[in-house]
């Protein structure tokens, strides 16, 4: 297998041209690129967004995108839901679900996908959609973009080669990619069976949160995002390509690769990122911090603050507070919360919370760590202890999210999770 390089920093201006020559220079549309190229340009924001937040690239390529056959409705991906969700009553409950299983059809990974939960609404690019895939083939002559959002995919199980327009990512579970909106792409499997999550964003761009008095470095470092270098393929074979938008599927086959871009630059490209690398912040005196200091990437809203998706991850750390409580304390939380585990153990859930699991705790819900977590916390000797071989992350939403219909009725919602926090003792007074 090709080994692919990549170029690093969250945001960069990068250039790249997979055969030399390609990239134009000192102009971005020449009248006439290089070999017969065509310029492109791709707007991952408005033209007149803020220069410091404007994202835009560059992509020189074979054959214009614009060279395609009407889109007709696509008949798959049947278990892809879009925000708003409806034909389901929204409960407040707390809920919990097992892992899906591994196909046993020939699933790829856009197939694979399914609607587990969304908010807002796609059409006012406000709101996530959440999905889980499971997937046990490549997308052999295949390619998707999606119009609705960006997407960060968070492998749980089975690595996964993203195939994309402007280049090659490998992403092993521990490690996240990021998809910008419209980008196209296939997703080959590198393993037998591949299993994860997806946050569809369909509001502003992740990005990385502010660090305040944190200072200038700390939490995810700008330089280990990845971005990849350009690779092309020059295939004359068809392929369907397949665009979510606004909330429909919708298909049409092109005549060649839609990856044939041979060059580009810009500051707008996929990405991916190794948790790893995140330099994990807490508290060294007493008190367990809110866990926005694990913010790996934020989608702001409109008001400052107050994230339309924080992806928040809960990595390998030391535990060391004094006089403290040191498990996630019990909390109602006006943003909502969305959970799963990529592997290890969660240490507010003993038990129930599995590896490919989820949880969702909505906007003002009662929850915190279940009673075996608690009542353990409560006595345990407080010297040093290191969380190890551990990764759960949280979407988190300012909009309360709201599961989908498939989400309720399968039989891997749990039942009785309410009880994990039943029968705590009552304080005895004075
Ligand atoms: O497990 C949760 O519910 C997530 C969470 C973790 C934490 O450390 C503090 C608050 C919180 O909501
Ligand atoms: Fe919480």
């Amino acid at each position: 297998m090709t080994d692919f390089k990549y170029q690093s920093g969250f945001g960069n201006e990068f250039a790249t041209e997979a055969v030399a020559g390609a990239l134009p220079e000192g102009r971005n549309s020449p009248q006439r690129p290089a070999f017969g190229l065509y310029a492109e340009q791709l707007s991952g924001t408005a033209f007149t967004v803020p220069r410091d937040r404007n994202l835009r690239s560059w992509l020189y390529r074979m054959r214009p995108s614009a060279m395609h056959d009407r889109f007709e409705p696509y008949r798959g991906g049947e278990r892809i839901e879009t925000a708003p969700i409806s034909g389901v009553t929204f409960e407040p409950n707390r809920l919990r679900w097992d892992p899906l299983p591994t196909p046993e059809a020939e699933l790829d990974w856009v197939d694979g996908l399914v609607t587990w939960a969304g908010n807002g609404a796609a059409d006012s690019q406000a709101g996530i959609g959440i999905h889980l895939y499971a997937a046990n083939r490549s997308m052999e002559g295949r390619a998707f973009f999606n119009a609705d959002g960006e997407m960060l995919i968070v492998p749980q199980m089975g690595a996964l080669r993203i195939v994309t327009e402007m280049g090659v990512l490998d992403v092993a579970p521990n490690e996240i990619a990021v998809i910008p909106r419209g980008l196209k792409f296939r997703v080959d499997l590198t393993d037998r069976e591949a299993r994860g999550y997806v946050c569809e964003n369909y509001g502003a761009p992740f990005r990385l949160p502010d660090l305040g008095p944190i200072g200038s470095n700390g939490l995810a470092n700008p330089r280990d995002f990845l971005s990849p270098v350009a690779a092309f393929e020059d295939s004359d074979e068809p392929v369907e390509l397949i665009q979510k938008f606004s909330g429909g599927l919708w298909v049409t086959t092109l005549d060649h690769s839609p990856f044939d871009v041979v060059a580009w630059h810009g500051n707008l490209a996929p990405v991916k990122y190794d948790l790893a690398n995140f330099n994990t912040i807490g508290s060294i005196s007493f008190d367990h911090p809110d866990p926005s200091i694990f913010t790996v990437l934020t989608s702001p809203s409109a008001s400052p603050g107050t994230a339309n998706c924080d992806f928040v991850i809960f990595p390998p750390r030391w535990l060391v507070g004094e006089d403290t409580f040191r498990p996630p304390w019990f909390h109602r939380n006006i943003m909502s919360e969305f959970m799963g585990l990529v592997h290890g153990e969660y240490d507010a859930k003993a038990g129930g919370f599995a590896p490919g699991g989820a949880s969702l705790h909505n906007c003002m819900s009662a929850h915190g760590p279940d009673k075996t977590s608690t009542e353990n916390a409560m006595v345990t000797d407080l010297k040093p202890q290191k969380v190890d071989d551990t990764m759960a992350f949280m979407f988190e939403s300012c909009l309360p999210i709201r599961p989908t219909r498939f989400a309720m009725d399968t039989s891997l919602l749990q039942t009785g999770y309410d009880e994990c926090w039943a029968g705590f003792d009552k304080a005895k007074l004075p």
